[in-house]
C-alpha cells in the first residue's frame, strides 16, 4: 500500500517545480512594466498570475472537486480596454504554456493536464479557481504562486508554496526557493531548493538539480546567547522592534537574519537560524493563510513547533485569513515555550509603559 497522500504530494512537487522554472525564467528579464499594484498596494508581476495559472491548472486536471485558495485573482487582468492588461495576459499566457506544454517527465503523468497548451481564456479561470473562501472541513489547496514578491523582485529570497489541508488541518506541504542555497553553509554555491512535508511522514530537501532528498531535522538549539532569529525584511510585514525587545530579554547577541517569504521557515527545518518570530505591526492586518500552511507543517515535520504568540495553535479553519491569531512563533521544541514566555515578558513591559505614560 502506498503511503498517505503519495499522490498529492507526487502533483504538487510537479506543480511547484514547473512554477519555479516560470518564475525563475520571468526574473532573467523582468521589465516594469510587468508588475501592477494591487488594492492593498502590494506588488504582484506576470510571474505570480502565471505560476497561480500553471499551478491551479495542473491541481485541478489530477484533482477536479478539490477548491483552492489562492492569492492572486484574475480581475486586473480582464480589462477589456486597458492596453496593459491586454499585454499582461498576452505574457501570462506564453509564460504559462511555456512550462505547461512540456511532456509529464518519468516521475509525472499526462492526466494531470501536462503536455499540452491553454488559451488565455482558460488559464484567466484557472487563476480564478483560487477564489475559495477557505473553511473548517472537506480537502482545499492553499496557494501562494509567489510568497515574498518584494524578495523576488528585488533579486532576494521568495518561496512557490502550495499546501493540501483536510478539515481545516496541513497534511502536504511543498515550497520551492529558487534563490536559496542548497548548501545553507555555502551562500555563494548553488541554489534552487524543494521542500516537501507530509504530515507524519517526515520534512525533507533536495536541490532542484538532482532527486537526493535529505530528511530535515532541527537540531538542538544553542546556548541563548547565539541564538538566531529569523524575520521579514520588510519592517511593515514584522515589527523588528519587538523582535529586538524579545531578543535581548532573552539574552541573545547573535544578529537576526532578514530574508523575504516562507524561505523563514524552510531555514529553521534546516537548522540555519532558529527562531521565526512574526509580530503584527499595527492594527487589523490577519495573516493569510497561504503565507503560512506550508511552512508550519515543514517546521511541525522537522520536529518544531508553530503557535500564535500566545502559544495558541494557527487555526487554518477560519476562511482565507488565520483570522484571530495573534503573531507567528516557530522554534524547535526545546526552545520555543522560553519565546512564548520573552514575548509576554515584553508586552506586559509595553502595556507598563503604557500605563504609567512613560
Ligand atoms: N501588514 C502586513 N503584515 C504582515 N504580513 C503582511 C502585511 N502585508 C503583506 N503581508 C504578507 O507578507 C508576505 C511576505 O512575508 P515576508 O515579509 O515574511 O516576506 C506577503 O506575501 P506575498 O509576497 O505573497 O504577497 C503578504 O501576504
Ligand atoms: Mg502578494
Ligand atoms: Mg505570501
Ligand atoms: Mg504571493
Amino acid at each position: 500500500m502506498s503511503a498517505a497522500f503519495a499522490l498529492e504530494k507526487q502533483v504538487a512537487v510537479s506543480a511547484v517545480l514547473r512554477a519555479c522554472q516560470l518564475t525563475s525564467a520571468v526574473f532573467k528579464n523582468l521589465v516594469t512594466k510587468e508588475t501592477v499594484t494591487k488594492k492593498d498596494k502590494s506588488p504582484v508581476t506576470v510571474a505570480d498570475y502565471a505560476a497561480q495559472a500553471v499551478i491551479n491548472t495542473i491541481i485541478t486536471a489530477a484533482f477536479p472537486k478539490d477548491p483552492i485558495v489562492g492569492e492572486e485573482d484574475a480581475s486586473d487582468l480582464r480589462s477589456p480596454t486597458s492596453d496593459d492588461a491586454a499585454l499582461l495576459r498576452e505574457r501570462v499566457t506564453t509564460l504559462a504554456n511555456d512550462v505547461l506544454t512540456p511532456p509529464p517527465s518519468e516521475e509525472e503523468r499526462a492526466e494531470w493536464g501536462l503536455g499540452f497548451g491553454r488559451t488565455t481564456t482558460e488559464l484567466l479561470a484557472a487563476i480564478d479557481r483560487g477564489n475559495y473562501a477557505g473553511g473548517r472541513t472537506g480537502r482545499m489547496w492553499a496557494l501562494d504562486p509567489i510568497d515574498g514578491t518584494k524578495g523576488f523582485l528585488r533579486g532576494g529570497q521568495y518561496a512557490v508554496c502550495l499546501a493540501l489541508l483536510v478539515d481545516s488541518v496541513v497534511q502536504v506541504g511543498v515550497m520551492g526557493c529558487p534563490n536559496l542555497p542548497v548548501d545553507p553553509s555555502n551562500p555563494s554555491g548553488e541554489t534552487g531548493c524543494l521542500f516537501v512535508a507530509v504530515r507524519g511522514q517526515g520534512a525533507q530537501q533536495r536541490p532542484f538539480s538532482s532527486f537526493q532528498s535529505t530528511t530535515l531535522r532541527i537540531p538542538p538549539s544553542p546556548s541563548l546567547s547565539d541564538v538566531q532569529f529569523l524575520e521579514s525584511v520588510e519592517a511593515a510585514h514584522s515589527s523588528h522592534g519587538f523582535n529586538a525587545r524579545v531578543a535581548s530579554t532573552l539574552g541573545v547577541t547573535a544578529q537576526p537574519n532578514r530574508m523575504d517569504s516562507q524561505a523563514k521557515y524552510c531555514s529553521l527545518s534546516r537548522g540555519a537560524g532558529n527562531v521565526y518570530l512574526r509580530m503584527p505591526t499595527g492594527q487589523g492586518y490577519r495573516e493569510k493563510i497561504w503565507d503560512h500552511a506550508s511552512g508550519s507543517l515543514l517546521v511541525e515535520e522537522a520536529g518544531g513547533i508553530v503557535s500564535d504568540s500566545l502559544g495558541r495553535p494557527l487555526d487554518f479553519g477560519l476562511g482565507r485569513t488565520l483570522g484571530e491569531n495573534f503573531g507567528v512563533v516557530a522554534a524547535g521544541k526545546d526552545i520555543h515555550s522560553k519565546i512564548i514566555e520573552a514575548i509576554q515578558a515584553v508586552k506586559a513591559e509595553e502595556s507598563e509603559k503604557l500605563t504609567s505614560g512613560l
